[in-house]
């Protein structure tokens, strides 16, 4: 074999960084030296080539020592016969290459790799008896490069069901289960493309799913535990500025990915811009919970960067002169200080820091430097959204979003991305600020100087790592996920994932979740679909950059909205009197959280009965949620308001809400401990306990318990249902004549793919007149329209939604009404018997007959709500 050239062991360094960052495993790469070194020059270079790694990464420098020691110690006598294996795998990998090749799915600007088996291991298994033509082959760089990509002739395989795979997929939709629940994906690792819906190898497929899913877990945890970094020759490459916004994860992460494509030192930052977040609105975009739990979650992300031998970089968002912090700033300024030709980010998608990002890229283009945005905050990029062929009927719905996407497929979401095991890190890094500095958890202080921990509660509540996330999700698709279907409003359960703060802090990748998801035995589509809610409030968002303030529906935005200060105080300390609504407010402020159907409980409260507009929950939501998402909040808070593209069918009730969340009063009792010793069945409503039974449970009103601070719950409903009325009367304009719909201005976006033009022409549709779509409207207030002063109890589409428990509950409640109909058909007999008695007596001038004793008693009716069933559960009876 000829020597090795430079070229060949330059290719040999490249290799060893693939080692470095955990896309090759030690075997493999050992196997590649032998095979573009050759036998003997590996033999006498080999150990100098990995000599930086004794200081850098002790343990995998003692991993790949001991591979050549047993390399070359077992096998002295059999060396013609490991050069022919690998000159014979080589050829085998060198006729597959150009199907391989063309199989794998490139993203734009980034080199693929793909793990392949070790062919050390494959060739020691495979070729012990070869042919004996002799000879050690020195392959060409081009051939050796190419084998490594197809790696084994095991992976090439699957590499060509891949393609089958991609060919036969479409990339629409990924969240119902045609194509979430049965779909799955097949590309390699690494690669940030392909995939789609399920196809007819599911069954081939779906036991290897969970197997695959459980083994990224695993490499996950073995990525963390290494510490590998490798200082990369500042000559080499100029660094790259990996900025990192809400996506604080090593897993999955399509930037940091990218970056180590490129092979140059990468410097993470975080820039902390308030003034950006916020954007032009009083959106609250960062409020006291959030605020924290980002420092935290930096503090832990900081931590893993470590871990894999690199470190964040924390800046204050730089300010010129009266300018607000600038993002774009900082980076200029970290371009000059690091001479980073390339600036590489996961994309956000509010329509105010699109922008910003826009401008990030195109200024820093214009000064040479590279700057890319890669998607992977949500499952579907909300700017590809389409609704050509759908239309816009039914807009709002989470239905027509996925039927949008199904008929506008974009491009796929693509499998997971592994977690790298080091980082390339510069020789220098610039200098930052400190995380403390940045004042994200800074608490206030009393005035003795004491400080004001409220975060003490959130802090025990949650783990804000990314562990903490994987850990949570596990923990959900092990247990909490085979109840949510049915089970998932229930308050007293954990049953649905609690990973919406990871989600929002890309701690966990909408992708790693939908793909795991789709692994786990139960598969609720209910759960599936929750994440296209969550792409559905982004692509509200990008057309409707106001929904965080500003009213959907015209008409709404003159609803007479109480101004009472002290309503929203209590509301908001859970002191309302309502017990199902003070437990939810409390879990919110003291743990950041509350379930959906709570949000749903207290939101309704806060509009339905108490007459406060939805800006106000909303605004408080953002400050006291850890996941206050301004897409997903403002959505919800405007549907709840009445305002939003879709309309809430319902209204929950503050108390008969509690049959389906908390039957036995639990969760009550955890939140509001002063009402622990009621009895089941009236703890929800405290006010009707007797005074004996409340001094025996410690509870005197305005005292350890609010007394109610609203009592009339019909009156006030009814008097929402007619401010409604009045205020589509007088916008008449926004009532569609014939449907009764409401109508909503449409923004340019949708007018242009409604009338077939091109995203040019928007200009064009924009200065025209205003477009009006009708949208979801309750029927409600459809029908109200038509008496606009009745009561809501005679509104035969009241909202109002009785609580509701389970099918077994249902069974027992069917059995009381069954008693109660037999009760009260002897009841009738009985008095239908008395009075013929009476009528004979007094016809016949008899003396009336004594009281009648044994009258048939008369069960528990829908008036007294809550009563003991049998088994001991607490219903309410109609
Ligand atoms: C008034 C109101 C305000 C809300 N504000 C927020 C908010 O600020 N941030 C937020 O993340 N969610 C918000 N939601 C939606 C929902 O309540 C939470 O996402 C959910 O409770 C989080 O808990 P989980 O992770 O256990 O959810 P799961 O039921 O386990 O769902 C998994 C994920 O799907 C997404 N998701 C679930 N429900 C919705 C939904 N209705 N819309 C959009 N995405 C959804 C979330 O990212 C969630 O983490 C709000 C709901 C209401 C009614």
């Amino acid at each position: 074999m000829p020597p090795s050239t430079s070229g060949d062991q330059a290719l040999v360094r490249g290799m060893l960084k693939e080692v470095l960052v955990g896309r090759e495993d030690p075997e493999g790469f050992f196997a590649i030296c032998v095979s573009v070194l050759g036998h003997q020059e590996t033999r006498s270079q080999f150990l100098s080539l990995i000599k930086p790694l004794s200081t850098a990464n002790i343990r995998l420098h003692s991993a790949l020592t001991s591979i050549y020691q047993g390399y070359f110690s077992e096998i002295e006598d059999d060396e013609l016969e490991h050069a022919l294996a690998l000159s014979l795998l080589e050829a085998k990998n060198q006729q597959l290459s150009t199907t391989s090749r063309e199989s794998q799915p490139l993203h734009p600007g980034l080199n693929r790799s793909i793990q392949h088996n070790s062919p050390l291991k494959s060739q020691e298994k495979n070729s012990n008896r070869l042919d004996d033509t002799g000879g050690e082959k020195s392959p060409s760089f081009a051939q050796t490069a190419t084998r490594h990509k197809v790696g084994s002739p095991q992976t090439t395989q699957k590499t060509e069901l891949q393609k089958t795979e991609l060919q036969k997929t479409s990339h629409a939709g990924n969240y119902d289960d045609r194509s979430l629940g049965t779909g799955r994906t097949l590309c390699a690792p690494g690669s940030l493309s392909g995939g789609g819906q399920m196809t007819e190898e599911e069954d081939l497929n779906q036991s290897e799913k969970p197997k695959r899913s459980k083994n990224r877990r695993q490499r996950r945890k073995r990525a963390g535990q290494q510490v590998i970094g490798l200082p990369c020759s500042p000559s080499a490459h100029a660094p790259v500025l990996l900025w990192f916004r809400r996506d604080l994860r090593l897993c999955d992460n399509p930037a940091l990915i990218g970056s180590l494509e490129l092979g140059a030192p990468v410097i993470p930052v975080f820039i902390w811009s308030p003034d950006e977040e916020e954007g032009q609105g009083v959106t609250i975009a960062m409020g006291g919970a959030c605020k924290y739990w980002l420092h935290q979650a930096l503090s832990c992300f900081c931590t893993a960067l470590e871990g894999i031998g690199s470190h964040l970089t924390f800046l204050a968002a730089n300010t010129d002169g009266d300018r607000v912090g600038s993002s774009l700033l900082s980076l200029k300024q970290l371009v000059k200080e690091t001479g980073a030709r390339t600036v590489l980010a996961n994309a956000l998608y509010e329509p105010w820091l699109k922008e910003r990002d826009d401008e990030v890229v195109s200024s820093l283009q214009k000064e040479g430097v590279e700057c890319r945005m890669f998607h992977s905050y949500c499952l579907r990029d909300p700017y590809s959204v389409s609704t050509e062929g759908v239309g816009l009927r039914g807009i709002g719905s989470v239905s027509h979003f996925m039927s949008c996407c199904r008929q506008n497929p974009g491009s796929t979401v693509g499998t997971p991305l592994e977690p790298p095991g080091s980082l390339p890190t510069p020789t220098l890094w610039p200098q930052g600020a400190s995380l403390e500095s940045l004042g994200l958890a800074r608490m206030p202080r009393r005035k003795d100087g004491t400080i004001v921990d409220w975060a003490a509660n959130i802090r025990k509540s949650w783990d804000f790592s990314e562990d903490g996330a994987h850990a949570r999700l596990d923990a959900f698709l092990h247990d909490g996920v085979y109840r949510y279907e049915k089970e998932s409003g229930r308050a007293d359960a954990p049953n649905t994932s609690c990973l919406s703060p990871y989600l929002h802090f890309g701690q966990l990748s909408p992708r790693w979740l939908l793909w795991d998801a789709k692994g786990a035995r139960c598969r609720p589509p209910k759960f599936q679909r929750k994440l296209a809610w969550r792409d559905l409030a982004y692509w509200q968002l990008t057309l409707f950059p106001d929904l965080p303030w500003e009213s959907l529906r015209p008409p709404y935005k003159a609803l007479r909205w109480s101004t009472d200060r002290s309503h929203l105080k209590a509301w908001q300390r859970g002191k309302t009197g309502y017990p199902l609504v003070d437990a939810a407010m409390r879990q919110l402020w003291l743990t950041g959280w509350m379930n959906n159907y709570m949000r749903h409980v207290v939101a309704s409260f806060l509009i339905a009965y108490l007459h406060l507009p939805w800006q106000e929950g909303y605004r408080w939501f953002q400050d006291t949620l850890v996941d206050a998402d301004v897409a997903i909040d403002a959505m919800m808070w405007q549907n709840g308001g009445m305002c939003g593209l879709d309309h809430w069918n319902f209204v929950m009730h503050p108390v008969d809400a509690a049959m389906t969340c908390d039957p036995c009063g639990t969760y009550v009792r955890k939140w509001c401990p002063e009402l622990a010793d009621l009895p089941d069945e009236l703890i929800h409503k405290p006010w009707k306990c007797p005074a004996s039974m409340l001094r025996r449970s410690g509870v005197a009103f305005g005292q350890t318990y609010p007394e109610r601070i609203i009592t009339d719950l019909e009156e006030r409903r009814s008097r929402s249902l007619q401010d409604v009325a009045v205020v589509r009367k007088e916008f008449g304009q926004y009532v569609d004549k014939r449907s009764g719909c409401d109508l909503v201005p449409l923004p340019p976006r949708l007018v242009s793919q409604a009338l077939g033009l091109s995203h040019r022409d928007e200009a064009v549709t924009s200065n025209r007149k205003e477009f009006l779509l009708p949208v979801i409207t309750r029927m409600e207030f459809k029908h109200q329209q038509e008496d606009p002063d009745a009561d809501a109890s005679s509104n035969p589409y009241n909202a109002v939604l009785k609580g509701y428990v389970s099918r077994k509950r249902d069974e027992t409640i069917a059995f009381l009404n069954e008693r109660d109909f037999t009760a009260s058909v002897m009841y009738e007999g009985t008095q239908r018997q008395e009075r013929l008695e009476r009528d004979h007596r007094r016809i016949e001038g008899l003396p009336p007959s004594p009281s009648p004793r044994g009258r048939a008693r008369r069960t528990p009716t829908a008036k007294d709500r809550f009563s003991i069933v049998p088994g001991g559960a607490v219903t309410a009876l109609k």
